[in-house]
């Protein structure tokens, strides 16, 4: 690593940092996860997916799970043939690499390599939407991450590549943001606004 890029990786590594403790401490956190929820049960009618990736909260992340839940059950209600399934990640630290396997409200979970909970010994799966926490997002949809890589380097390997939402809070919004040659961008991200990108 050189000097610029020393540098822009430990004022990458402060932004991660702030955005986190400032979402930790959103004083209308309540009505902004409330907003959200509605926005992704309405958002997810206009769309014909049976498997959909999403992950466990952390760190204050914005959490998916209800409203990807009432999406498995009002899948039951129409009697979708296929039945819908909901999955989370689960990260080889070492590989690096990041697959999706099945989960369901009371599913056993263990922790992975990173303390985040997975699922424990289901099926691996392949969703065709995924959820994707951003700890910031920026326009074009760019997505600033924990700094694992894990989505952009999962996504760069798969063909077709799943349809990416990121899922956000209008205060993590970037403006200065300027993505790196590895970077793959969400192509929808939502916050508690509604849908900001496409916009
Ligand atoms: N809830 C949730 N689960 C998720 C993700 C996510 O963003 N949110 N991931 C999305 O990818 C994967 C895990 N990604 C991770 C990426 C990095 C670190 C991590 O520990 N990073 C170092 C800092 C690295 C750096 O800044 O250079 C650290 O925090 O010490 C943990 C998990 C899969 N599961
Ligand atoms: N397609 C890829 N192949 C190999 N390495 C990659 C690829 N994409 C990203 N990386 C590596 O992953 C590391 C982290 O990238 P970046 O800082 O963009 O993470 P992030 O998107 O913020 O984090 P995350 O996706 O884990 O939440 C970088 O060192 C980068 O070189």
């Amino acid at each position: 690593m050189d000097n610029s890029e020393e540098k822009r990786a430990l004022e990458k590594k402060a932004l991660r940092q702030h955005l986190i403790t400032q979402r930790l401490q959103l004083p209308d956190r309540a009505q902004r996860i409330a907003a959200l929820q509605q926005i992704m049960r309405i958002w997810l009618v206009g769309r014909s997916d049976t498997v959909i990736g999403a992950y466990w909260p952390i760190k204050g992340e914005f959490d998916p799970l209800p409203a990807l839940h009432r999406w498995k059950e009002d899948g039951e209600l129409i009697e979708q043939p296929q039945l819908r399934k909901i999955g989370l990640p689960v990260v080889d630290k070492v590989h690096k690499t990041m697959t999706f396997h099945t989960w369901y409200p009371g599913c056993p979970m263990e922790d992975d390599a990173y303390g985040i909970p997975k699922p424990k010994d289901t099926e691996v799966i392949h969703p065709s939407l995924l959820f994707v926490a951003c700890v910031g997002y920026a326009a074009g949809g760019y997505r600033l991450g924990y700094g694992g890589g894990f989505y952009d380097r999962m996504l760069a390997g798969l063909s077709p590549r799943p349809f990416t939402v990121g899922l956000s809070f209008g205060t993590d919004f970037l403006p200065d943001f300027e993505p790196e040659p590895h970077d793959l961008p969400m192509d929808a991200i939502l916050n508690d606004h509604g849908v900001v990108w496409p916009i």
